[in-house]
C-alpha cells in the first residue's frame, strides 16, 4: 500500500523521472564502490562525523559545519543585525565529505533500493530522496534500530513529524548521511512499489482515521467550546496520536510533581481590596526588557509537530500576533530558520539551550542563535539526563515505527523523550554560564532552578535571571512544586527579587498605618545591584495563578503544555485563543483584586496557607 506522502512524492517525481536512466545506473554503481572503499576508513569517519552529528538533539537546528578555526570563546555574531536573516552563519559542508561531490537529482531505481535490504549499506527513502544512512546509524539519537529495521523503505511518514522540514536540505544534512539521488518510482513495478512502502498496521490506520475525524469535529465545534486552558488539554487528547499524547502529557515516574505543580497554587489565597476604580485594567509588562502583552511566555517544549503539522511555527505566529514571547526549544521539530521566517519584525524570541556534549556543536548552535537575533538564552540545567517518563516509554515501539509494522520493537529502542537527551552534556556545570557568556552577549537565564541555593549560585555566576522549573514534572519525580521554590527564595534570598516584592505576604503593619494605600512601599534598604529576573513555570493554567506568582515576586510565568495543546487543537488560532483566555483571566483577577495594572501587585495581596 502506498502512503499518502509517497503518492505526493510520486507526483513530484514524475517530471524528474524522464531523465536518462543510464546515468543513474552508472552513478549508483560508482557510488556503491566508493562507499565500499570508504568502509575501511569508517571508524575514522564516524569519529569525526560524531563531532557534528545532527537530528534533534540541540544540533537539530544546526547546519553541518566545517571545523571552525576560531576559538570557541570568540563572540561571534552576537551583535544584532539590522534586518531579519542577516548574519546567519555560513552553512558549509565539509570539503572532504563524499556526498558533496555526488551529483544531485540522479534517479535511483526502486530495485536498487530494495537490493540494499541486506548487506553493509543501509539506505532509506525520505520525501522522494534516497539516503545512505550507514555512517550515521550510531549517531542517530533515536537509535540505529529504527533506521536498520526500516532499511530500504520509504520512511517519510515516520520522519516528517519528528524533524524540521528543512532537515534534508543540503546545508542541514549531517555530513555522514549521503544523498544518493531521487527515487525513480515511475519505472518501478507495482510489486517493487509495494515493497518500498512501510506497512501501515490496522491500528495505525484506525488511529489516522480517528485523528482526522476528531480534527474535523473540532473544526465544526469551533474554539468557542474552549473557555479555559484546561479545555485545550481535554479537546487535544482525542485528536492527538497515542505517541503525541503520551509525549506531551507524560512526566517522571508517578507524575506526582506534575500534579503538585498546579495544586500548589491553591495554598495561595487572595486578599482583595475593594472600592477601587478598576474600569481600566492592563496586563502589559516587559520580560527581560522585551514588551509582552501579558506576563506569560511560551515555555520551550519540543516536538510541536507531533500535535500539528505546522508545529512550533504555530507558536511563533501566535506569539507574534498576540504580542507574547515564545521560548524556542533546542529540540523543536521546526528549524530555527522556519521559525525566524515566521517571526514578525521586532518580535522577540528566546532560545532554550541544551548544551551538546560536543562543545563545538554547541558553540555553533550559540553562534546561530546570536546570528538569528534571538533575544535571550535559557540554559536548561535540570535535564543532564532524561527523566523516566513511563507513558512515553510504554509507547516506544510505536514511536519508532508503525505498530505491528515492519519496525521491530527492540529493547534498545527509545521513546520520544529518551531520544531527546542523547546529545545533552551531563557534565554541564556552573562554570558553563561563563562559557555561554563568552559566546554570546544575550541575557542568560538558568532554567530548572529548584532551590534557593541554586538561585543564589545562578546570580553569583553571572546569570541574568532564573526560570524556576522542574521541567513540568518530567525529570525527578517528587521534587517540590515550583511555587514552593519561589516561596523559599522569598524567605531566604529576597534580595534576588525586586525591592517591592521583598515584603511579607498578608497583612503588614505598614498597611495598617495607611489602609488607603494599595501597595506598601518597598523596604528602604532594598537596593538591587543588578537586574535579575525571576521567572517560574510548571502547572500554570489560570490567570489567577499567574497573578499569584507575580504577587510573590515572579517577573513572569511560563506555560509549556498549555500552548502545546492549544496549537495541537487549532494551530495559530489555538495559540491566539489561549493568549486571549489568559489575558481575560489575568485582567479579571487584577480587577477583582482591586488592581489596575501589574505594577500594583504586591505580596500583601496574597496569603500563603502553610
Ligand atoms: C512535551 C514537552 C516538551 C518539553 N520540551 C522541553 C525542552 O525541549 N526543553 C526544555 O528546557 N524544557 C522542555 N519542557 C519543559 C517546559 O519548558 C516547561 O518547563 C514545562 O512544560 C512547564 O510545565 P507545564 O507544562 O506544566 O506548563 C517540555 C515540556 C513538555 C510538556
Amino acid at each position: 500500500m502506498i502512503s499518502r506522502l509517497s503518492l505526493q512524492a510520486l507526483r513530484v517525481l514524475r517530471t524528474e523521472s524522464r531523465r536518462e536512466l543510464g546515468t543513474s545506473r552508472r552513478y549508483i554503481s560508482t557510488s556503491t564502490s566508493r562507499v565500499s572503499q570508504l568502509s575501511t576508513t569508517r571508524t575514522a569517519l564516524l569519529a569525526s562525523a560524531a563531532a557534528i552529528s545532527t537530528f534533534l538533539i540541540s544540533n537539530a537546528l544546526l547546519p553541518t559545519i566545517q571545523a571552525d578555526s576560531s576559538s570557541v570563546h570568540d563572540k561571534v555574531g552576537s551583535k544584532k543585525p539590522s534586518k531579519l536573516g542577516e548574519q546567519v552563519p555560513d552553512r558549509v559542508h565539509s570539503g572532504t565529505s563524499e556526498k558533496s561531490i555526488k551529483p544531485k537529482g540522479d534517479l535511483v531505481t526502486v530495485k536498487d533500493v530494495l537490493e540494499h535490504k541486506e548487506g553493509d549499506e543501509v539506505w532509506v527513502v525520505i520525501k522522494g530522496g534516497v539516503y545512505d544512512m550507514t555512517e550515521f546509524l550510531d549517531d542517530h539519537p533515536g537509535g540505529r534500530e529504527i533506521i536498520e529495521s526500516n532499511r530500504s523503505k520509504d520512511v517519510t511518514h515516520i520522519f516528517n513529524p519528528r524533524h524540521p522540514s528543512d532537515q534534508l536540505d543540503a546545508e542541514n544534512l549531517p555530513v555522514n548521511v549521503h544523498h544518493l539521488g531521487s527515487i525513480d518510482v515511475e519505472n518501478a513495478s507495482d510489486e517493487e512499489k509495494a515493497e518500498l512502502m512501510l506497512k501501515v498496521s490496522k491500528d495505525e490506520e484506525d488511529e489516522q482515521e480517528r485523528v482526522e475525524r476528531e480534527r474535523k469535529e473540532m473544526e465544526q465545534r469551533g474554539l468557542g467550546v474552549i473557555v479555559n486552558m484546561k479545555d485545550f488539554e481535554k479537546f487535544a487528547e482525542p485528536l492527538l496520536s497515542k505517541v503525541a499524547w503520551a509525549y506531551y502529557a507524560s512526566a517522571g515516574d508517578d507524575e506526582i510533581t506534575k500534579i503538585a505543580n498546579g495544586d500548589a497554587y491553591q495554598k495561595v489565597l487572595f486578599r482583595p481590596r475593594i472600592l477601587r476604580k478598576v474600569a481600566q485594567a492592563d496586563a502589559k509588562t516587559t520580560i527581560l526588557g522585551h514588551p509582552s502583552t501579558i506576563p506569560v511566555f511560551i515555555s520551550p517544549a519540543a516536538m510541536a509537530k507531533l500535535g500539528h503539522p505546522d508545529g512550533e511555527v504555530n507558536l511563533t505566529k501566535g506569539a507574534g500576533n498576540t504580542g507574547i514571547i515564545q521560548c524556542i526549544s533546542s529540540n523543536a521539530s521546526c528549524s530555527l530558520e522556519e521559525m525566524s521566517a515566521a517571526r514578525q519584525k521586532d518580535q522577540p524570541l528566546f532560545f532554550q539551550l541544551y548544551v551538546n556534549r560536543n562543545r563545538q556543536t554547541a558553540t555553533e548552535l550559540i553562534k546561530k542563535v546570536n546570528a538569528l537575533k534571538m533575544d535571550a538564552i535559557f540554559m536548561t540545567a535540570d535535564a543532564p539526563v532524561g527523566g523516566k517518563r513511563e507513558r512515553d516509554l510504554r509507547l516506544k515501539g510505536e514511536f519508532e515505527g508503525p505498530a505491528g509494522g515492519v519496525s521491530e520493537k527492540s529493547g534498545d529502542t527509545k521513546g520520544v523523550s529518551q531520544a531527546m537527551f542523547a546529545g545533552v552534556d551531563p557534565d554541564l556545570n556552573w562554570d558553563d554560564i561563563a562559557w555561554v557568556k563568552s559566546l554570546s552577549d544575550l541575557p542568560i537565564i538558568v532554567k530548572g532552578v529548584q532551590c534557593v541555593e541554586d538561585a543564589l549560585l545562578a546570580y553569583q555566576k553571572g546569570a541574568d535571571g532564573i526560570l524556576i522549573s522542574n521541567h513540568g514534572g518530567r525529570q525527578l519525580d517528587t521534587t517540590r512544586p515550583c511555587l514552593d521554590v519561589l516561596l523559599e527564595i522569598r524567605k531566604h534570598a529576597p534580595q534576588l527579587l525586586r525591592p517591592e516584592f521583598r515584603g511579607p505576604t498578608g497583612l503588614s503593619p505598614a498597611a495598617l498605618e495607611d489602609p488607603g494605600r494599595l501597595t506598601p512601599p518597598p523596604p528602604p534598604d532594598s537596593k538591587q545591584e543588578r537586574k535579575f529576573e525571576v521567572l517560574i513555570d510548571g502547572g500554570i493554567s489560570r490567570g489567577t495563578e499567574v497573578v499569584k506568582a507575580l504577587c510573590l515576586g515572579a517577573n513572569a510565568v511560563g506555560v509549556g503544555r498549555g500552548f502545546l495543546f492549544a496549537q495541537s487543537v487549532a494551530g495559530v488560532d489555538g495559540v491566539e485563543h489561549a493568549v486571549d483566555i489568559l489575558e481575560q483571566e489575568i485582567l479579571l483577577a487584577l480587577r477583582l483584586l482591586g488592581a489596575n495594572k501589574l505594577s500594583d501587585l504586591r505580596p500583601s495581596m496574597v496569603e500563603v496557607k502553610e
